[in-house]
């Protein structure tokens, strides 16, 4: 059996603790099924500016270069407010993400059955929505130039970011949402906001185009951004599979984070375009969350987002359908039989750490 290369990269605040329950989980896998999974680790973020001055040094990018698969935790935090702006923790999670060429940034926001009555919604508005966030992520505004703070001479200082997107960047992310929209209810919506931005013109041409061109049997609903955040609130389950630029997916991924009852809960996966030859893609999988620093070390980070985004890595880098399933099956049962990290306790719910949540999910996992 060929081995499977993960790169770990757990980062700072509650990233290593999330991290280390997904460490036990493979290490459990190889022991007990032979999954053979090989894992490396290195620093990113934080702690990795600690260590080499930098927020991800260029021996650990190689080495993510070169993995099957990155796992990431998270990065930032108060401590590392004041480093420069280049070296700031997020640069290292922001460098990842183009120099593998990651373009496509998959957000899904599934509500658990036994979450539906504890989100911040009405439970007729959240129960049973499973839906797909397609987040574009190596363009747009986080990386168009010109991006900097101009001093103006008289007192003033002008800052500037750049929203920049070329046709085939907008061609390819929507090509990822028709394809992905054909394995589930064959609907997508595209947001923009094309009656302010230029770049939200060409957005909502390109899509139309492509879908035009070669995605045809999928419905397709175009929305302003704005609106399409309301409407994430007001009746989420109208959405099937979302497609949106770099900031949007950002902001609106957040949103739909507290449908499914909290933002501890919520995976991701990008992925960069197919080899040509090979077809293996590059790929990172993390939680949509950040580094938490109000609850970092406590012991009390909800693992689920984590644990669930290395399901979304065995589905998408290794083909392991059947355990990804398990997986997801097995963070069902656990939230079925009571079990809350405080992020979504609720009243008459057992309260439980993040290590006895991850050992609850492993547990089913592997009984
Ligand atoms: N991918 C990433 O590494 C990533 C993503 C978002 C933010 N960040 C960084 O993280 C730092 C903190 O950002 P923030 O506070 O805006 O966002 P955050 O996601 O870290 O936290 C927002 C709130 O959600 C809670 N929360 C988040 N994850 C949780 C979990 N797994 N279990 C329980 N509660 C959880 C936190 O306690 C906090 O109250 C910043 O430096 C930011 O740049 C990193
Ligand atoms: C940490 C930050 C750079 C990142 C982003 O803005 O993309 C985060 O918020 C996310 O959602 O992954
Ligand atoms: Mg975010």
């Amino acid at each position: 059996m060929a081995l499977k290369n993960l790169l770990l990269l757990a980062g700072d605040g509650i990233g290593p603790e999330a991290m280390a329950e997904v460490k036990k989980l493979i290490a459990a896998m190889n022991d007990t099924l032979d999954s053979g999974f090989v894992t490396d680790e290195g620093l990113v973020g934080g702690c990795a500016y600690d260590a080499h001055g930098a927020a991800i040094s260029d021996a650990d990018m190689a080495k993510a270069m070169a993995a099957d698969a990155v796992l990431f935790g998270a990065v930032g935090g108060p401590k590392w407010d004041a480093v420069p702006y280049e070296v700031r923790p997020e640069a290292g999670l922001l460098r990842l993400r183009k120099d593998m060429e990651l373009f496509a940034n998959l957000r899904p926001a599934i509500c658990y059955p036994a979450l539906a009555a504890s989100s911040s919604l009405k439970q007729e508005v959240v129960e049973g929505l499973d839906i797909l966030i397609v987040r574009e992520l190596t363009g747009g505004v986080y990386f168009g130039e010109p991006k900097q703070i101009i001093d103006l001479g008289n007192g003033q200082k002008r800052g500037i970011d750049t929203q920049v997107y070329d046709t085939f960047e907008i061609e390819r992310i929507s090509g990822v949402a028709f394809e992905l929209a054909r394995t589930r209810k064959n609907h997508v919506t595209s947001m923009e906001k094309r009656n302010v931005m230029k770049s939200g013109v060409l957005w909502n041409e390109v899509v139309s185009q492509t879908h035009k061109a070669r995605y045809a049997d999928v419905k397709l609903d175009h929305m302003l951004a704005d609106a399409g955040g309301m409407q994430l609130v007001r009746w989420p389950k109208q959405f099937d599979v979302i497609v949106t630029d770099n900031l949007f997916g950002d902001m609106l991924s957040d949103i739909a984070a507290m449908l499914t009852g909290s933002i501890g809960m919520l995976p991701s996966a990008s992925l960069g375009a197919p080899d040509a030859k090979t077809k293996k893609r590059k790929a990172l999988y993390e939680p949509v969350h950040g580094s938490a620093p109000d609850i970092a070390g406590k012991g009390i980070a909800n693992p689920i987002a984590m644990i669930a985004s290395f399901a979304m890595c065995m589905r998408y880098s290794f083909g392991m359908v059947a355990e990804a399933d398990r997986l997801e099956s097995a963070i069902a049962a656990v939230l079925d039989q009571g079990l809350r990290t405080s992020d979504i306790l609720s009243p008459g719910m057992t309260e439980v750490g993040t290590t006895e949540m991850g050992d609850a999910i492993i547990a089913r996992f592997l009984g």
